[in-house]
This record gives C-alpha cells, sequence and structure tokens, in this order.
C-alpha cells in the first residue's frame, strides 16, 4: 500500500471554501452585508451613476428589501454580463442581480431563484421604422445595421439570428441606444422589458411588438450553486414579494420616468 495509490488531493477552489465556511442564510446576517453583484448598465434593473457612483434600478430596491429581511446591508458588487456568474462561482458575491436571464449554460455553474418576471427578446427601433422591422425575416437583410452589446443573452440571441445584416457590437450598454437615435444602426434586439423602457424615456424610439417578443425568456437572481438552505430562503423571499406587489411597486415607479 504505498503513498503512490493515492490520488493527489484536490485543491479546493474558492467556491468550494466558501461552501464549507457554512450556509449564507447564517452568515449573511452575521456579516451584517449582503455582496450582490451587479452590472450597473441595464435600466430599468440596475444603472450606476457614473459621477457618483450610486446604484438606482428595480433589482438595486429589492436588493435592498432582500439584505433588510437577513439584517443586512448590501454592498454592491461591480460586474459585466461576460464575468457575472464567473464572480459569483468565485464567491465574490452571494448574489447576482439586476435584469439577469436564466439560461443552461450559467445553470451549469450557478443557481437561480424562482423567476420574477417573464420577457424575451424585441426590436427597438428608430419610431419611423416601426413598421419596417416586425419579423426576424425583416431584420436580417443586407443592408440593415444590427447593433448588440457583448457578453450576455442578446449577443447569444443575434449571433443565432443574423447572418445576412451586418451586426455589430457595441461595447457599452449605457450609451447603445444613441447608436440607433443618432442613424448608427438601425436596430437592437433587446429584453422587451428594456424596449418598453428605453422607448418611454426616448420619444425617437419605438417598441416593436413587447407583448410578443421572439424569444421566451425569464429574469432570476443568481445563486451560490450547493447553498440549499440560501436558495430555499432567497426563493420564498421572491415569491412573497412578487405576490405582495413589492416588485410591481418598484416596477411601476421605474416606468412612470
Ligand atoms: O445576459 C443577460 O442575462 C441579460 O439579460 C442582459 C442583457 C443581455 O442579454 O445582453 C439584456 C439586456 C441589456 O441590454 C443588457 C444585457
Amino acid at each position: 500500500v504505498g503513498s503512490a495509490s493515492q490520488p493527489e488531493p484536490k485543491r479546493a477552489s474558492a467556491a468550494d471554501r466558501e461552501q464549507r465556511r457554512g450556509t449564507l442564510l447564517d452568515r449573511v446576517p452575521e456579516r451584517g452585508v449582503l455582496r450582490v453583484c451587479t452590472t450597473g448598465d441595464y435600466r430599468p434593473f440596475s444603472h450606476r451613476d457614473p459621477k457618483s457612483g450610486t446604484y438606482t434600478g428595480i433589482d438595486i430596491k429589492m436588493a435592498g428589501d432582500l439584505a433588510k429581511s437577513l439584517d443586512a446591508k448590501p454592498s454592491f458588487v461591480p460586474t459585466t454580463w461576460a464575468t457575472l456568474v464567473d464572480d459569483l462561482a468565485a464567491g465574490r458575491c452571494d448574489v447576482g442581480m439586476g435584469g439577469v436571464s436564466v439560461t443552461l449554460a450559467r445553470a451549469r455553474q450557478a443557481s437561480f431563484s424562482e423567476p420574477y418576471l417573464t420577457d424575451g427578446k424585441t426590436p427597438i427601433v428608430r419610431c419611423e421604422d416601426k413598421d419596417r422591422y416586425r419579423t426576424l425575416e425583416d431584420i436580417d437583410q443586407p443592408g440593415v445595421r444590427v447593433v448588440v452589446n457583448p457578453g450576455g443573452t442578446n449577443e447569444q440571441f443575434a449571433r443565432a439570428h443574423v447572418t445576412q445584416a451586418t451586426l455589430t457590437v457595441h461595447p457599452d450598454n449605457t450609451t447603445i441606444f444613441d447608436e440607433i437615435i443618432e442613424g448608427r444602426a438601425d436596430v437592437m434586439m433587446t429584453d422587451a422589458s428594456e424596449t418598453r423602457y428605453q422607448s418611454a424615456i426616448h420619444p425617437e424610439l419605438c417598441a416593436v411588438h413587447p407583448d410578443q417578443p421572439f424569444s421566451f425568456s425569464e429574469k432570476a437572481y443568481v445563486l451560490p450553486r450547493g447553498d440549499a438552505q440560501f436558495k430555499e430562503y432567497v426563493d420564498q423571499w421572491v415569491h412573497l414579494a412578487t405576490h405582495d406587489g413589492t416588485y410591481q411597486k418598484y416596477e411601476d415607479e421605474w416606468m412612470k420616468r
């Protein structure tokens, strides 16, 4: 029985080490801080004011409520769409919030809470073009300029459906709508919730059939894999907040702006 037959001890990943410290359901109240990964570039869910660094949005309000329910204060950890799930899996935050869509690719690395919103991709265009770009076929034509933000489900959707039109990746999601308003692009396909919000604040922009999006998706909060107690708690909390009018109140506040 030699030591050569012993398997090499596997180095614990940061996520494994996090998990061994026990459930976040106990650790967050002990710490008094809920660490929330958020991109800050996606109104109406998560917006970071570039001057003050302050976060606002529907999911920022929700994060405050979730933290409060755990006797904690939220601390926002900046992330990007491409790195959100890695940041969570590496234990840099306790939850990811801010208009995140459930995807199976993400579900391989992280857990999701119960969903709080149904959504799907739909076009947003200059209002003069609103009858011109109604179907994917209308949009995917040579000469049509489609613009997309990188790293999230919008890019995945655009890469799967845009083969004839020109696809440009615009790196900054906070300025992407100006590309259409100012005529450098014609169409963006994004979440119906976002097209409703952006068309409400920009009279030049129209959301095309936001009630009948091209795809089906759900928004949920991203949670660390393997912490069943914490997930069960967040699920209960989401269930209550989406049935007692709390979520609706925050959505109404944002959509009135
Ligand atoms: O990746 C996701 O989960 C998102 O819903 C984020 C996403 C995207 O799909 O790229 C959605 C809309 C915003 O315009 C920016 C990012």
